[in-house]
């Protein structure tokens, strides 16, 4: 179950109190007596790290090393080295070893640069989400909003956080974030993560909707070398990157039934197995999942699985929808207005009392995120220290009272395609109507509607974005 550790020491006894002491440890270790029978083994035990003795019978330790680098770059390499050949450990090192040790080999010490080639390699994994991510660490305070259902957001995440803080096992619920597209749910996910016990572990983000399943798995649950044709080397996979932190899975709406199955596994077992090997890996990351789709639906319509929609939801936060959080609309305008005025080296111009108004009448399908962009493109167009309501575009012009009616686009529309253009339509308008009829069709599923529209589901992804597009829209 433990890691895999491949020892490579002609010295009987030396090898198998390595091989006892680290088994002790959780590892899981083999012992072979000369490089050749090693390097044979790398193939079928696929050892995630390799204590290689210096001076064996046959092939030498420092042609052994070169070999196990050939095989996988990113196995660590631990030497152990005789007495008094610094010079042959110097040139290990530059060869590509890891770290090493001279004999006696103390076990105890042994162990630790074990551990800690391992702490290092999954650190160099997840440095990029980790810096990127540590860079901007989400507070509570950031997640602005004093309507009751913000009030009552902020108040159950603390309580979440302050039962975290208390758990004695390292076995965090999963967390599933619903919400409108736009409404926070990345911020929130965050907030858990950098407020909560997890917060110096990574954060690591996966958009399930943003890319194809088969590559969504290998980027989830990693693979071996030779797992597939393209596999030139080990990797791995996001799961083990996020190790003792969060994996944050956008969109699991999205996610595929075959990959919602390894996914349950994670939930369940706490275990990966990576594509290509035989060993499960024993993982302790915390789910947080969030979804802009209806999960019962899904459920109901056989999409989402059931247990995992269940595992899931262990705790469930939901955030809501822009147009219903009263006066928080025009406290966060404000936050975005100077928050877009600092970037662009402005004064903070002034709401008029008509600008204010329009603001809190649009339903904001967008949410959060066209309340924001929104107001960039107001701050950048300002001239003098005020913004009127001519200045706010707001794309579809509608608004709450209007939104019953807000989908002229019936179900049994012909496909907007297809049909011949109104005298008054523009581009935009037949755009935005071609989009919503594929998603409509096919219930949201935006694999399918892009594949429709012959786009690609990025692009179709940005267009939603551009357009505020909603289920509600539909
Ligand atoms: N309560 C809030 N306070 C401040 N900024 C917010 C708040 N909610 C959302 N935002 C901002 O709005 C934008 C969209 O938020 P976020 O990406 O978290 O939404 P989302 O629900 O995850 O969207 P999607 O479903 O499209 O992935 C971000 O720039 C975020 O910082």
């Amino acid at each position: 179950m433990g890691r895999a550790i491949l020892v490579i020491e002609d010295e009987a006894v030396l090898g198998k109190n390595i091989r006892i002491y680290l088994e002790r440890s959780g590892y899981d270790v083999r012992v072979a007596g000369s490089a050749e029978d090693g390097l044979a083994m790398l193939d079928v035990f696929k050892p995630d790290a390799v204590i290689l003795d210096f001076n064996l019978p046959g092939l030498n330790g420092l042609e052994a090393l070169t070999r196990v680098r050939a095989f996988d770059s990113g196995i660590p390499v631990i030497m152990i080295t005789g007495h008094g050949t610094v010079e042959l450990a110097v040139e290990a090192m530059k060869s590509g070893a890891r770290d090493f040790l001279t004999k006696p080999v103390a076990l105890g010490k042994l162990k630790l640069l074990i551990d800690k080639a391992f702490d290092e390699k999954q650190r160099d994994s997840a440095l990029d989400y980790y810096h990127r991510r540590e860079a901007d660490a989400t507070d509570l305070a950031s997640l602005f909003g004093d309507s009751p259902p913000m009030v009552a957001l902020k108040n159950t995440l603390r309580q979440l956080l302050d039962a975290e803080s208390q758990l004695q096992d390292t076995d965090a619920p999963a967390v599933l974030v619903l919400g409108e597209t736009g409404t926070g749910k990345e911020l929130v996910a965050r907030a858990l993560h950098f407020n909560g016990p997890r917060r110096d572990k990574p954060f690591v983000e996966l958009n399930c909707a943003s890319i194809p399943a088969q590559l969504l798995e290998s980027e989830l649950f990693g693979y071996e070398r030779g797992a597939f044709t393209d596999a030139r080397e080990r990797k791995l996979g996001l799961v083990e990157t996020a190790e003792g932190g969060t994996l944050f899975l956008d969109e699991i709406g999205d996610m595929d039934l075959s990959l919602q199955a390894k996914l349950l596994k994670l939930l369940e077992e706490k275990t990966v197995r990576r594509i290509g090997s035989l060993r499960d890996q024993r993982v302790n990351v915390r789910i947080v999942a969030a979804t802009h789709r209806p999960m019962e639906t899904l459920v109901r319509e056989g999409s989402f699985r059931a247990d995992l929609y269940f595992r899931l939801c262990v705790f469930q936060l939901s955030l809501p929808p822009l147009r219903e959080r009263g006066a928080d609309i025009l406290s966060l305008a404000r936050h975005f207005i100077a928050l877009h005025a600092a970037r662009y080296g402005k004064s903070p111009p002034a709401l008029t009392r008509e600008a204010e108004a329009l603001l809190l009448a649009h339903c904001w399908p967008g949410n959060v995120r066209e309340l924001r962009n929104v107001l960039e493109q107001a701050v950048l167009l300002a001239t003098g220290p005020t913004i009127d309501a001519p200045q706010l575009s707001l794309s579809t012009g509608v608004t709450v009272q209007s939104l019953p009616h807000a989908a002229p686009e019936s179900a049994s529309a012909a496909p907007a395609a297809s049909a011949a253009p109104a005298a008054s339509q523009t581009l935009e308008d037949m755009e935005r109507r071609a989009l919503l009829d594929a998603l409509r069709q096919t219930g949201w599923n935006v694999s399918r509607a892009a594949r429709m529209l012959g786009i690609s589901r990025d692009t179709l992804r940005y267009r939603i974005d551009k357009f505020g597009l909603t289920v509600a829209s539909l």
